[in-house]
């Protein structure tokens, strides 16, 4: 595709045919933990099969582990506070967005447990939150005196518990406990026995406050837990590091582990089995995922108006408008499309492909022409394309008729494709039955030792480009009340000329 198509943004891809991932720690068979946690893992295996994963740690070798931490490790409880705070409001990001649940309590304890909960609420308040924090037994170190001045300087407001509201349901939409952490004991001492108390009541109104825990549900036994004697049962736990044994206890919908900052030397030495974190996020749900009811499953988008005066009159350009400004919010593949096939008896077929360039000529996307696509556009040389990027409430639908690009094109594009995905090409017959993954990876394996020299790899002769040649255009832009809108390009006649019409249609 020399200089004739834009190359979209340059995407990876790592090719099913390249050496598999290892498997996620999380899927790896059990293997010997700390005999108390075993028993406790038996134990819990019956009633909740899916925890019998991971690793819960005693209070003991909680404390053993911060101290390897910050001892030989060499970090200090500055970083690994700021990483623990932020862990715990991305945690609840995650959950509760700011829309809805805006008004957080942080109720900070007199230990490392309540610096979490202050570096959480300053998290949260950029996240787009408003905290308010409760911390009536402060600690006169620098780090904590420093955290106060960070809350401070951003206007985030000291409640202290006797101008606390009476009744915290009304005025909080999350209470963020974090009052005590794996180093409590014995009974909670005033002002905490009475704070845990109205956490405690809060919890019997039929509607409250979600009750988030930072490590360890405050007034829980670190290791036996509690709430069956009457302490509270929050919402949602943020284990730190590795769950408590406590955790075991944990009945609520979101239990997350944060704190990504093990090392496998410390992993290692204590045995730990944990989830993989996803991408690059502090956090990762563990647990059952919530049950969800489909039905009420539903966004109410809310947008800037798509009018016809704003719009391009060129759908190709007002499309390169679009596609730049959903690559500039972020999107992963923002290339990535759905396409509609039909066949000759006019059955309808849809997958994912990845467009590689486009421009006024037409859309262009690479594929395997003797796949299943590949077959259907030959008897129907028509198709249709479909982008959805969601976190801009945006959806574009292209039509046309469909050819195949020139070879010379195919051949400059497919060696422009990692060595891996060259291979890849060759080992797929696209579509056709395969009788086992080790056929593809013994094929893959043998062509990968046949070119290791280095040697151009060639492009299988079925293997190259389509270009959808646009008729149509939908421009679809999510709205509250399902009135979207919608603005369609179509050609039509003009002075014996096509020319791109406008029409808006109902949503
Ligand atoms: N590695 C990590 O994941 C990290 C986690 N962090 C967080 O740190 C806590 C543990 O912090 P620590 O300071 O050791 O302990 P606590 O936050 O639990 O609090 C200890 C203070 O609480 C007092 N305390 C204990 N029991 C009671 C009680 N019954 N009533 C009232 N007060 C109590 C205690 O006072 P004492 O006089 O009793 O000693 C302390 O003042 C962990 O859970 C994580 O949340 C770190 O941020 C970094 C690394
Ligand atoms: C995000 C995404 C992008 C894809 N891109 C391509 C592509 O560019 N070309 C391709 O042949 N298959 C691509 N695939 C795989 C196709 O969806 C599909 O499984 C394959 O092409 C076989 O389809 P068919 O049997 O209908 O021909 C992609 C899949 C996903 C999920
Ligand atoms: C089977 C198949 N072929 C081709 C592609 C596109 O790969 P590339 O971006 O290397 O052209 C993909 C992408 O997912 C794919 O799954
Ligand atoms: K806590």
């Amino acid at each position: 595709m020399k200089n004739v198509m834009r190359r979209v943004t340059t995407m990876t891809f790592s090719s099913l045919l390249q050496s598999p991932p290892p498997l996620p720690i999380s899927h790896r068979p059990f293997r010997s933990l700390p005999l108390a946690t075993q028993r406790i893992l038996t134990f819990c295996t019956k009633s909740k099969p899916n925890m019998a994963d991971f690793s819960y740690l005693s209070q003991r070798e909680a404390a053993e582990i911060d101290e390897t931490l910050m001892g030989p490790l060499g970090f200090t409880l500055d970083q690994l506070m700021e990483l623990a705070g932020l862990s715990v409001a991305t945690s609840i990001a995650e959950v509760y967005k700011p829309s809805e649940h805006s008004r957080v309590l942080a109720i900070c304890g007199p230990g490392n447990n309540g610096g979490d909960g202050l570096v959480a609420a300053r998290h949260l308040h950029h996240f787009g939150y408003k905290p308010i924090i409760c911390y009536p037994k402060r600690t006169a170190k620098s780090l904590y005196t420093g955290l106060v001045t960070q809350l401070e300087s951003l206007s985030i407001p000291f409640v202290s518990v006797d101008d606390l509201p009476e009744d915290l349901s009304k005025d909080f939409d999350v209470i963020l406990d974090a009052i005590f952490g794996f180093s409590f004991h014995g009974a909670p001492r005033p002002p905490f026995d009475d704070l845990i108390r109205r956490l405690v009541s809060l919890q019997m109104l039929q509607k409250h406050p979600s009750i988030v825990s930072v490590d360890i549900p405050s007034g829980w036994h670190v290791e036996e837990g509690g709430h069956e004697g009457g302490g509270i049962k929050p919402d949602m736990l943020v284990s730190l590091t590795a769950p408590k044994l406590c955790a075991k206890r944990f009945c609520g919908r979101h239990h997350f582990l944060g704190g990504r900052f093990v090392p496998p030397s410390v992993a290692e030495k204590y045995k730990l089995e944990l989830p993989s974190y996803p991408g690059t996020s502090m956090c990762v749900r563990i647990g059952k995922p919530p049950i969800v009811d489909i039905s009420a499953m539903r966004v109410n988008y809310v947008s800037p108006e798509l009018l016809e005066e704003q719009v391009e009159t060129d759908p190709t350009l007002q499309f390169r408008k679009w596609f730049d400004e959903a690559v500039a919010a972020g999107l992963r593949e923002t290339n990535a499309m759905a396409l509609s096939t039909t066949n000759k008896d006019r059955k309808p077929s849809s997958r994912m492909v990845l467009l590689k360039g486009y421009d006024e000529n037409g859309f262009v996307w690479f594929t395997n022409y003797e796949s299943k696509k590949g077959s259907d556009l030959s008897e129907n040389p028509c198709a249709a394309l479909l982008f959805y990027w969601e976190i801009l409430n945006r959806q574009v639908r292209i039509e046309g008729p469909v050819e195949r690009i020139p070879e010379s094109e195919s051949e400059y594009y497919f060696h422009s494709r990692p060595r891996g995905s060259q291979i890849g090409a060759i080992v797929s017959k696209q579509s056709s039955v395969v009788p086992g993954r080790h056929v593809l990876y013994d094929e893959y394996e043998e062509l990968t030792k046949k070119y290791s020299d280095g040697s151009v790899i060639p492009k299988p002769e079925n293997w190259g480009g389509f270009r959808l040649r646009p008729n149509l255009f939908e421009f679809w832009q999510g709205q509250p009340s399902r009135l979207h809108d919608r603005l369609q390009y179509s050609l039509e006649d003009a002075n014996g000329k096509p020319a791109w019409k406008i029409h808006r249609l109902a949503p």
